[in-house]
């Protein structure tokens, strides 16, 4: 644990009450840090009973629309758990659904398209966003800056291939063939496609920091089904479009996928700060392919929160450990929380991380 203590400063209280001082965003940029900062991907959601009661009769895409809703729900586990931080509570197809996308959120299944995405003529059903189209993303993320105080809010997108995946698919797909087929098939319309879905992703991060988001986070969930060559050509100019829409707002930038061993590096250049790290990939290995310039966020792997206590213990040991290579490290889990996991191991791990992280 030498090394995780070196880069812990002291306690300060002067400017404890800015998000922007708060120690995500101090790993996010390489700062030192008071301790290692932890949330979770998926921490609000159905693993809290007391979500599943807020949730109950009204449908999930509904409720990404009402205010006070988005606000109880995003800080409910900020209460519980003690994380540093809240995730906005909303769904990658919120803005989709937004500009006029006809979708739904299915239970146990995700989002389904009622028309998938296949040509030319499909672009018309995508109109750029606007924060008009979603006045009440920023009623939601000012009631929460304001409830949140010194905790800072990550605001987040989908990634322009993560969402073609979904359009063109029609919904969850396992093996991306109608996608890889017109990325490959049909170039022109890819890159218009996602040109599309870059300003969507682009917009919908800069209304949230623009509303007092104080981290953006891209979600690029499938982007490791690509072997490296296809994201560099097929996807990457246009996550970078989406991240630079907030390059001048100064937010800290995550750029996270599932399987992406193979494109830390890629990922990174599009322009990120930090790089999300899936379990598959130790941080020492990440850090090494990424370089100096980026802070890493990982990567317990979610399913092993099921296993014994001293299992999670040891591992989470070996996490900041590892971490502690990067410039800066953010505590996460590999992908998100698992809809059965028992929430009390969840603030177990945050009460550890604290615990071996604090000088
Ligand atoms: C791919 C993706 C989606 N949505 C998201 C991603 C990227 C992250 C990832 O890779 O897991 C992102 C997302 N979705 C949700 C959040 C909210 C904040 C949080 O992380 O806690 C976030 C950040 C809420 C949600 N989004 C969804 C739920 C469950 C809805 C419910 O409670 O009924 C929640 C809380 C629905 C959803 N929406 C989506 C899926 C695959 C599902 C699950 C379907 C199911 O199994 O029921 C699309």
């Amino acid at each position: 644990m030498e090394r995780v203590t070196e880069r812990v400063m002291e306690q300060t209280t002067d400017d404890d009450a800015d998000p922007r001082d708060s120690d995500l965003v101090r790993a996010a940029l390489g700062r030192p840090v008071r301790r290692a900062p932890v949330w979770f991907m998926r921490q609000a959601g159905r693993s809290l009973p007391e979500y599943r009661a807020l949730r109950a009769g009204v449908a999930m895409l509904e409720s990404c629309r009402r205010p006070e809703l988005v606000t109880e729900i995003t800080l409910q586990p900020v209460r519980r758990h003690g994380v540093d931080a809240a995730i906005f509570f909303s769904d990658i197809v919120v803005p989709l659904a937004a500009v006029g996308v006809d979708l739904d959120i299915v239970p146990g299944t995700g989002p389904v398209v009622a028309q998938p995405f296949r040509t030319r003529a499909d672009l018309d059903r995508l109109p750029e966003l606007t924060p008009e189209h979603v006045p009440d993303i920023t009623e939601s993320v000012r009631l929460l800056v304001a409830e949140l105080g010194a905790t800072p809010l990550i605001g987040f997108a989908g990634a322009p291939f993560t969402l073609a995946s979904y359009l063109v698919e029609g919904g969850p797909s396992r093996n991306h063939e109608h996608t890889k087929a017109l990325m490959h098939g049909d170039p022109r319309l890819w890159s218009d496609l996602c040109a599309r879905l870059a300003q969507i992703s682009g917009a919908f991060l800069r209304v949230q920091a623009q509303a007092g988001a104080s981290v953006v986070q891209l979600f690029d969930s499938w982007a490791g089904v690509l072997s490296r060559a296809d994201y560099e050509r097929f996807v990457q100019p246009h996550s970078a479009t989406a991240l630079a829409a907030v390059a001048d707002l100064g937010v800290p930038r995550i750029h996270f996928g599932v399987g992406t061993g193979e494109l830390l590096g890629s990922m990174g250049a599009a322009g990120a700060d930090v790089v999300g790290v899936d379990f598959r990939v130790s941080l020492r290995d990440a850090v090494r392919r990424l370089g100096p310039g980026y802070s890493v966020q990982g990567n317990l792997d979610p399913a092993l929160l099921f296993a014994p206590w001293p299992v999670v213990e040891q591992r989470v040991r070996e996490i900041l450990d590892e971490g502690a290579d990067a410039r800066g490290h953010i505590v996460n889990l590999g992908h998100g929380v698992l809809p059965d996991t028992d929430p009390d191991v969840l603030t177990r791990v945050v009460e550890l991380v604290h615990e071996l992280s604090t000088r």
